[in-house]
C-alpha cells in the first residue's frame, strides 16, 4: 500500500450492517482525531447484487484491496434467499475472503464482568475468569470444497492440505505463546479423513512450540465442554466449519453474539467483522448491539493501522459503559430501559 494517507474500507452490507458500522466509523473517527483517516463506503452482500447484480462487485475488491484495513457489518436476509448459491450475499463475503487470503480468523469471546448476568451460563460455571481465543481457519475446508447438485443429491467436500492445517496451527500455538499456553485443537478424527489429517498436523507443529500443552476434543464433545466448564479453553484452533458453529456458543456465553469481534488475516490486508449475522429481525430499530463492531473497529487500528493508543481508548470506553450500567436489550438483565443503538454509541464516545 503505497498511500499516503490512511485509508479504511467500510462495507455495510444488509439488515443491521448499516446501522452498526456506522456506530463503529463514528467512534474510530472519535478516537483518531477527524481527517486522519479516509473511510470509503463500499458494497457487499444483499445490497450489492440489488445494484449490480453481483454480491461483491469487482469495485469493493479494489476497493478493499487499496485500503489499510477493511470494517465488514453482516450480509443476508430473507429477501436473496431464493437465489443462486453463488448470487447470494453470503457469497459474496466468502468470495471477499477467499480473494484477500484471509486464512486467521481470530474471535476473542471474552466475559466483561460487569456483563455474567447476562450469560446464560450460572455464575459457578462461568468461574473467575473467560478468555478464550478462537482460532478459525477461514478459507479452506467444508466452504470452499466442490460443490454438486444432481437432482434430489447434494454433496459438499471437506478438504484440507497439511500446508493449509500447518499455517494456521501456527497462527494459534504463536497465540497461545502470548497467553496461557494451552490450545484446544477441535475436530471430528474419529469420523473424517480431514480430521485425521488436521490432528496428525497440529501435533507436528506441537513439536517446535514444547511449553504449549495440546488437547484434542471431537465437535460434539467440545460444544459440550463449551457449556459445562468454558473455562478449561485458552486457545481454540479448528477448521472453518467447526470454527463457525463453537463460536456462536462461545459469544452467547459472553452474554450476546452482539459483543463478539473478529479479525481475518493473511499475508496482505485484514478484515474485521463482528461474528453475528445481518440480524434480519432487528434491522432498522435501533436495538443493535454495536459493540461487537465497535471492538472489530478498535482490533483493526491496532493491528492494520498501528493505533494501539487510540484503540485502547476504545477498549477501556466499553468497559467503563459497561461498568455505568449502560446496556443494549441484548444485554439488559436489570429490567432498566436499554439504550438504542445510536444512544450507546454516543455513550461509548463520552468515555473516550
Ligand atoms: N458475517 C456475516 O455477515 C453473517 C454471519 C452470520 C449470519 N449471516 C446472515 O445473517 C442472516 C441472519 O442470520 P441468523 O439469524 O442465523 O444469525 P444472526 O447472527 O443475524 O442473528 C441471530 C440472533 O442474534 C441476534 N443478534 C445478532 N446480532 C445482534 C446484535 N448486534 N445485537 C443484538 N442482537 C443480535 C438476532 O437478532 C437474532 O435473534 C442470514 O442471512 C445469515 O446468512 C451473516
Ligand atoms: C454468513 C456466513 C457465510 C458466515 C460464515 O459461516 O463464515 C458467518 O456465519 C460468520 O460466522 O461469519
Ligand atoms: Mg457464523
Amino acid at each position: 500500500m503505497s498511500n499516503k494517507k490512511l485509508r479504511v474500507a467500510v462495507l455495510p452490507g444488509d439488515g443491521i450492517g448499516r446501522e452498526i458500522t456506522e456506530s463503529a466509523v463514528r467512534v474510530m473517527r472519535e478516537a483518531i482525531g477527524k481527517d486522519k483517516i479516509e473511510f470509503i463506503e463500499g458494497d457487499i452482500g444483499g445490497i450489492a447484487y440489488d445494484n449490480t447484480g453481483d454480491p461483491l462487485p469487482k469495485e469493493t475488491v479494489d476497493l478493499c484491496k487499496n485500503s489499510h484495513g477493511i470494517l465488514l457489518g453482516a450480509v443476508g436476509g430473507d429477501k436473496w434467499d431464493h437465489l443462486p448459491g453463488d448470487k447470494r450475499p453470503e457469497a459474496g463475503l466468502l468470495r471477499l475472503r477467499k480473494e484477500l487470503g484471509v486464512y486467521s480468523n481470530l474471535r476473542p469471546a471474552v466475559i466483561y464482568t460487569e456483563l455474567r448476568e447476562a450469560s446464560p451460563l450460572k455464575p459457578h460455571i462461568i468461574g473467575d475468569k473467560l478468555d478464550i481465543m478462537i482460532v478459525r481457519e477461514l478459507t479452506g475446508g467444508i466452504y470452499f470444497g466442490e460443490k454438486e447438485r444432481i437432482e434430489e443429491r447434494a454433496s459438499d467436500k471437506m478438504a484440507y492440505s497439511k500446508y493449509e492445517v500447518e499455517r494456521i496451527a501456527r497462527i494459534a500455538f504463536e497465540q497461545a505463546m502470548g497467553r496461557r499456553k494451552r490450545i484446544t485443537s477441535i475436530d471430528k478424527a474419529n469420523v473424517l479423513f480431514s480430521s485425521k489429517l488436521w490432528r496428525e498436523t497440529v501435533e507436528e507443529v506441537a513439536k517446535s512450540y514444547p511449553e504449549v500443552e495440546v488437547n484434542h476434543l471431537y465437535i460434539d464433545n467440545a460444544a459440550m465442554q463449551m457449556v459445562i466448564d468454558p473455562g478449561q479453553f485458552d486457545v481454540i484452533v479448528t477448521s472453518n466449519m467447526f470454527g463457525d458453529i463453537i463460536s456462536d456458543i462461545a459469544s452467547v456465553i459472553t452474554g450476546s453474539i452482539g459483543m463478539l469481534p473478529s479479525a481475518s488475516m493473511g499475508d496482505g490486508v485484514s478484515l474485521y467483522e463482528p461474528i453475528h449475522g445481518s440480524a434480519p429481525d432487528i434491522a432498522d430499530k435501533n436495538i443493535a448491539n454495536p459493540m461487537a463492531t465497535i471492538i472489530s473497529g478498535a482490533m483493526l487500528m491496532e493491528n492494520s493501522l498501528n493505533m494501539m493508543e487510540e484503540a485502547q481508548r476504545i477498549y477501556r470506553a466499553i468497559e467503563k459503559v459497561l461498568e455505568a450500567g449502560y446496556r443494549t436489550s441484548d444485554i439488559s438483565t436489570k429490567g432498566g430501559v436499554p439504550l438504542g443503538t445510536r444512544e450507546i454509541t454516543q455513550k461509548i464516545i463520552e468515555y473516550l
